[in-house]
């Protein structure tokens, strides 16, 4: 709880000097490091934020600590994921971090929740939690955090991270603002990349992370000046943080449900224009991929679509980069009819989505192609294993 009875909460002669350069400190003292023992605090999502976020909470010694997770540890998540580790890949993200922490702290409750956060399951996970901080990686899920925080009275410790950039603030503290106010709306799906398609910077997650462990440490402690009302950006390749202003909407729609989020965000309608785009496309696996680049055939034009420094990390032997942008802006489709000249167009991407909505353009100009299922992703997986997965 928030503001416990400190008569009732007592440190053992091992915690006395675990914590010492803490309770040194007048602004934490021992009665915050009782506060900290004393509360508890759910963690959304035990990825690239959530890692070190976890790590330092439960060092500081909070007593309690949820976690949310449906995902299992994969490699390409060890570089930034720091609470897993090697021995942790294909197993739940949720039960590597468990066993991180109490190798940390012993001291810790930590209760696991295998699930996905869902409209249906939040206000009961949320419920025994005195703060709770968002460390996941889309729009339905922050929106879903923020309106069961809302409902429930909570803070909502939060952070963001794409590339070289991060965010963070507290939301829904002491009639601060809340990511409504912020973001009123959602942006139009597939607007904003994912750190999949768009990558980021490995320590980028570790800045914010800690710094989300800093506000929600600062929250229990009821000390010094929080994020509340602030929106920290920052930079990791210029080195500079900025502060925006927030302020509560005066005019904010009220929250008395929670709604169906996927659909608040267009994600539905997004997929169903994806999967009519996908309909009206033709489309080829790897393996027939693979058979017609065998067969000799010159009359192929293997098109891949992504971005520059993603062919040179992998590439489909014998196929020409036309980034999906230069297409998007026109100055790509001349290029691909010049190339094309009476050939078969055969197109891959990352995975098939980039490539797809290439091919939808293109078709408006009059160019007909197939499509790679699965993308290079698929190749490196089931045709050529030498060929590196990103
Ligand atoms: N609705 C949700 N419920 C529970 N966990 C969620 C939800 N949405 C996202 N997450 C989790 O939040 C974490 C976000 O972290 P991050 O983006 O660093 O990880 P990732 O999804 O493993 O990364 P990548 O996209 O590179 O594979 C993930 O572990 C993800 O499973």
């Amino acid at each position: 709880m928030l503001n416990p009875n400190l008569d009732d909460i007592q440190l053992t002669k091992e915690e006395y000097e675990r914590y010492s350069r803490h309770i040194i400190l007048p602004e934490v003292g021992l009665d915050g490091q009782k506060k900290l023992k004393a509360a508890s605090v759910l963690c959304v999502g035990t990825g690239g934020l959530g890692s070190p976020l976890l790590l330092y909470l439960a060092a500081a010694g909070i007593g309690r600590i949820g976690i949310v997770d449906f995902d299992t540890v994969d490699q390409s998540n060890l570089h930034r994921q720091v609470i897993h580790s090697e021995s942790w890949v294909g197993k739940p993200k949720i039960e590597s971090a468990k066993s991180r922490i109490l190798e940390i702290n012993p001291h810790c409750q930590v209760d696991l929740y295998e699930t996905r956060l869902s409209a249906e399951n939040a206000l009961g996970i949320f419920e025994p939690y005195d703060v709770v901080v968002d460390g996941t990686d889309n729009f339905p899920t922050r929106y879903l955090v923020n309106d069961a925080c809302v409902l429930l009275g909570k803070p909502n410790v939060y952070g963001s991270i794409f590339r070289f950039e991060g965010q963070a603030t507290v939301f829904n503290y002491q009639d601060g603002p809340n990511y409504r106010d912020l973001y009123p709306e959602p942006p139009p799906p597939g607007l904003v990349p994912s750190c999949a398609e768009g990558g980021v910077l490995g320590v980028l997650p570790g800045i914010i992370g800690v710094i989300q462990a800093n506000e929600t440490i600062k929250v229990i402690l009821g000390t010094g000046k929080t994020l509340s009302g602030r929106l920290l950006l920052y930079n990791a390749l210029e080195m500079t943080f900025r502060e925006l202003k927030l302020r509560p909407n005066p005019v904010r729609p009220v929250i008395d449900k929670l709604i169906d989020y996927e659909e608040f965000c267009g994600i539905p309608q997004a997929r169903m224009e994806a999967e009519k785009e996908l309909a009206e496309i033709s489309e080829m696996t790897v393996t027939e991929l693979k058979q017609v680049l065998d067969s000799g055939a010159d009359d192929v034009v293997l098109l891949d679509v992504r971005n520059p420094n993603e062919y040179e990390i992998a590439r489909i032997p014998g196929s020409v980069l036309v980034p999906l942008p230069d297409i998007e802006n026109g100055e790509g489709v001349d290029k691909v009819k010049s190339l094309v000249n009476g050939h078969r167009l055969i197109v891959h991407c990352k995975m098939g989505g980039r490539s797809a909505k290439a091919l939808g353009i293109l078709k408006q100009h009059g160019i007909e192609g197939t499509n790679v299922k699965g993308g290079i992703t698929a190749w490196s997986k089931e045709v050529d294993a030498s060929v590196p997965e990103y």
